[in-house]
């Protein structure tokens, strides 16, 4: 694929909470492509962030579309607030259930784009009955709820499936990575077919001054490959 075409998506999960427009106007203007907000409910994963008044309060503060990740159980009497708060991209996990093609159908219904998160051991066969349903696969290289965590390379070997996946069915089709990008790791997901990149930590580096050198490394990184092809055989 072409390294022109990926997205970067700043994690508000690693900005500074008490003044987080002020943080996204920031990264806004470092050249964020999308803002990535993860919503957790301290049940679905063991961590607590916002949900859809903040971000109501924050839809002001860029026209860059809000990439909102769910990650909370059960998800379905929540969509409508979400959509209706400013999500452009609502992501859901199969686990938050019960009924997986009806929270997608639901998300297209709202006008969103409908995405479906997979954990690193959930399996790539899940999509198997979803494609025609999804804008989105976004493929957790971390287990969710914290940022700041290593890279799970195993991961790799599933971006590639799905990256298959994706092209053999000719679909319009996001595949989005999530933890543990950095200049080190974002290389090897972009050679596995990842287009959107999810960074935290990486792109809120250092303070405001530095997220546009940050962003800008992570592209240019995002165009070197650490391991050998051979170690992605998918
Ligand atoms: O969804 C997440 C955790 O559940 C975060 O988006 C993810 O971990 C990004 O943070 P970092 O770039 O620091 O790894």
């Amino acid at each position: 694929m072409s390294t022109n075409a990926v997205r970067i998506a700043p994690s508000l999960l690693s900005a500074d909470f008490g003044i987080l427009g002020a943080e996204i106007e920031a990264i806004d203007a470092a050249g964020a492509d999308f803002i990535h907000i993860d919503v957790m409910d301290g049940h679905f994963v063991p961590n607590l962030t916002l949900g859809p008044p903040v971000i109501r309060a924050l839809r002001r503060f860029t026209a860059k579309p809000f990439d909102v990740h769910l990650m909370i159980a059960p998800v379905d009497p929540l969509l409508d607030a979400f959509a209706d708060a400013g999500a452009d991209i609502i992501t859901v996990h199969p686990e938050a259930g019960p009924h997986l093609h009806r929270t997608l159908q639901r998300i297209r219904q709202l006008g969103k784009k409908a995405g479906v998160s997979l954990n690193p051991a959930s399996p790539v066969a899940w999509l198997d009955s979803i494609m025609d349903d999804i804008d989105l696969v976004l493929v957790m290289s971390v287990n969710p709820g914290f940022g700041g965590q290593a890279f799970i390379s195993s991961q790799l070997d599933k971006i590639a499936q799905i990256r298959r996946r994706i092209d053999l069915s000719g679909r319009d089709i996001m595949l989005e990575v999530d933890g543990g990008i950095s200049i080190q790791t974002i290389g090897d997901a972009v050679a596995a077919g990842a287009d959107v990149l999810v960074a935290g930590t990486a792109s809120f580096a250092g303070g405001p001054e530095r997220y546009a050198d940050n962003i800008a490394a992570l592209r240019a990184a995002a165009k070197v490959r650490a391991v050998v092809p051979e170690q992605v055989t998918a």
